[in-house]
């Protein structure tokens, strides 16, 4: 049977507590969008969790429209909606927003602002798709939409080699390289060997967020920590797979194999530095 071309899950999110009495698959189920990029289809979901939405979108004969705005409660999707759309495969597309065509290369990431009516996505070639991975918020404020080459987001190097965690974090949607309403979006990638993110893990209270996990082998996993400091559970995650962050959650990972993620945070404020570091000994 063909797929259907859009589909919707919703994710509830929860109080910490809750996740003391949740088997893994039920924590999988609440905290995970497993599987979301599948050719000619659009895997939507919808979080409550600072009402974040998030998708895997491959077009491949046919160019995938994201519909109006029914899913979210408006005529339009982006009536009061901000987005980040970062082109996660291995060849090139192009998206259209109200008329306008914005050729997107591998790692190039198109920032959607509140207003857009009509957005489609392709890819160049149907055999070798475009991957989209989209992050929107809601947004009280008009910005434009802009493309931002992966030329023109901003490398961060953390980490070291000796500890395993050395990585280059580039930005892209962030006051600093392209504003927005309170969307933040960036590319982490763990150097040739590393194996953990975000080390030391870390809290933000004000902001939640969804990383995606991608460019890893079949038989990889990265195990992703999650929970309150004193109490963390983990989740097995695939290539494809995205994990949501409660501002309560910690979060960090670390991979059998090689592997990148998107980051996508919103709530609020845009200030990347307001979190709340914890020491790996204070982990329970
Ligand atoms: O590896 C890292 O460190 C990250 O990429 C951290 C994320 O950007 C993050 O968690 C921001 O709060």
């Amino acid at each position: 049977m063909t797929p259907p071309p859009i589909s919707w899950t919703t994710r509830y999110g929860g109080a910490p507590a809750a996740i003391d009495r949740m088997t893994g698959q039920e924590l999988r189920a609440e905290y995970m969008v497993e599987g979301l990029f599948v050719p000619g289809t659009a895997r939507m979901a919808y979080s409550h969790i600072d009402r974040m939405v998030l998708g895997g979108i491959v077009p491949t004969q046919a160019p995938i429209d994201l519909g109006d705005g029914a899913p979210v409660g408006t005529d339009h999707f982006f009536d009061a909606r901000e987005a980040g759309i970062a082109n996660l495969g291995h060849y090139g597309g192009k998206i259209t927003v109200d008329g306008t065509t914005h050729h997107l290369a591998p790692r190039d990431v198109l920032y959607v602002g509140r207003g857009v009516k009509a957005l489609s996505l392709e890819s160049d070639d149907a055999a070798n798709p475009a991957c989209y991975y989209i992050n929107s918020v809601p947004a009280g404020a008009d910005h434009p939409t802009r493309l931002i080459p992966q030329a023109e987001s901003k490398p961060l190097t953390f980490g070291s080699a000796e500890r395993a965690n050395m990585r280059t974090l580039r930005m892209y949607i962030h006051p600093e390289v392209a504003p927005s309403c309170l969307l933040l979006m960036g590319i982490t990638d763990p150097a040739p060997g590393n194996v953990w993110n975000t080390m030391p893990p870390h809290l933000h209270e004000r902001r939640m967020e969804a990383y995606l996990y991608f460019d890893m082998d079949a038989e990889d996993r990265v195990m992703h920590f999650m929970g309150r400091p004193d109490n963390t559970r983990h989740l097995v995650v695939g290539s494809g797979d995205a994990v949501l962050s409660p501002a309560w959650s910690i979060h960090m990972g670390a991979g059998t194999g090689p592997y990148a993620f998107v980051w996508g945070m919103t709530g609020e404020n845009q200030v990347y530095q307001d979190v709340t570091p914890v020491a790996v000994k204070d982990l329970k």
